[in-house]
């Protein structure tokens, strides 16, 4: 039957005939087939970018179908990991042989994990925007996971600020000389107007990119979350009882972090990860103070490695 449908791909091409960099598609709805953090497999909905060069000024056109088949017969079947994306991008260059040699495949997609509460024994479901990045290019392939991590940062100016209020009350409750009573003291802390002033905190955001080393042949999207959530100490909360908030308080305010201390503490937590070639980190403090982010990028510093580029990842 289709070989009697017309084909115009495989008509001869006139007009423009330049090279193209990437053809292919954007935004395919996709299940994805991952493995959470305790090994149990999940299904969500991937969101996937399939792209081959064209390298045939004579050719009309790249095979859409043939990069989402590939897709959807290598994804359905298996689960996300770095040997799955290599075999799909190599399968992308086979299946376009003679008007093809590189290829790219993204795919972005919600990763929920049950997270423990900081101190009760409750777990709740928190969603992590991933991304991963794999490219075939002149025969040599890179693979890239990004992940979303939001966290909670309390400002150490704002935090000062605030002591030097509490310091000021107390000197109006108790004076400047002489000796006050333990419990009076203690009674007052215990007040609003001793705790007078608070310092600002903020929903933060860390955009981090990893290039995964060759090696790795599971995505290791848990173990990602789990060293910045561990660098940074103050992870937003899913199931929260009051002894969970209270711990909340107690980390921020034993935390306190600018953008700057965010993105050095990633820094150093990233670089000891021998797993990890390559990373790039933005974190973005929403802050409550001023109607702008506050935001701090860095890379590990490899020459030919990542750019200090400052651009947010799409999502
Ligand atoms: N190349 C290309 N195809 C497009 C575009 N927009 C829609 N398509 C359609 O994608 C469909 C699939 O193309 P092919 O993969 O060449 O389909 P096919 O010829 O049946 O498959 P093969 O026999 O494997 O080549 C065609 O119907 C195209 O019209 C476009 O911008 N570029």
């Amino acid at each position: 039957m289709s070989n009697t449908m017309p084909d115009i791909a495989n008509e001869p091409h006139t007009g423009p005939n330049s090279l193209l960099n990437w053809v292919g598609m954007s935004e395919i709805e996709m299940p994805i087939r991952i493995l959470n953090g305790n090994g149990d497999n999940m299904q969500t909905v991937g969101r996937i970018q399939a792209y081959v060069n064209l390298i045939d000024p004579k050719s009309k056109g790249i095979h859409m179908s043939r990069l989402y088949l590939a897709v959807d017969q290598m994804m359905g079947n298996e689960v996300l990991n770095p040997k799955l994306l290599h075999k799909i991008v190599k399968q992308f260059v086979q299946t376009h042989d003679g008007i093809s040699n590189n290829a790219y495949l993204e795919c972005r997609f919600e990763y929920l994990e049950r997270r423990k509460a900081l101190v009760s024994d409750n777990t709740g479901w928190k969603g992590y925007k991933v991304r991963t990045i794999c490219v075939y290019r002149d025969g040599e392939i890179s693979t890239e996971l990004s992940v979303e991590v939001p966290y909670s940062s309390t400002c150490p100016c704002s935090a000062a600020l605030a002591r030097d209020l509490i310091q000021q009350g107390f000197s109006k409750a108790f004076g400047t000389e002489g000796s006050v009573s333990l419990e009076d003291v203690h009674a007052w802390l215990g007040t609003k107007e001793g705790i007078s002033a608070t310092p600002h905190s903020q929903r933060s955001l860390a955009q981090v990119r990893v290039k995964l080393d060759e090696s790795v042949d599971s995505l290791p999207i848990s173990a990602l979350i789990d060293r910045i959530e561990d660098a940074l100490q103050t992870p937003v909360q899913a199931a929260v009882k009051r002894e969970d908030e209270q711990e909340f308080a107690r980390l921020n305010g034993q935390n306190l972090m600018f953008c700057e201390d965010a993105a050095r503490r990633l820094h150093e937590a990233l670089d000891t990860d021998s797993t990890l070639k390559d990373f790039w980190v933005r974190v973005n403090h929403l802050e409550s103070l001023h109607p702008h982010d506050a935001v701090a990028i860095v890379v590990k510093g490899l020459e030919d490695g990542y750019r200090d580029d400052p651009r947010e990842f799409p999502h």
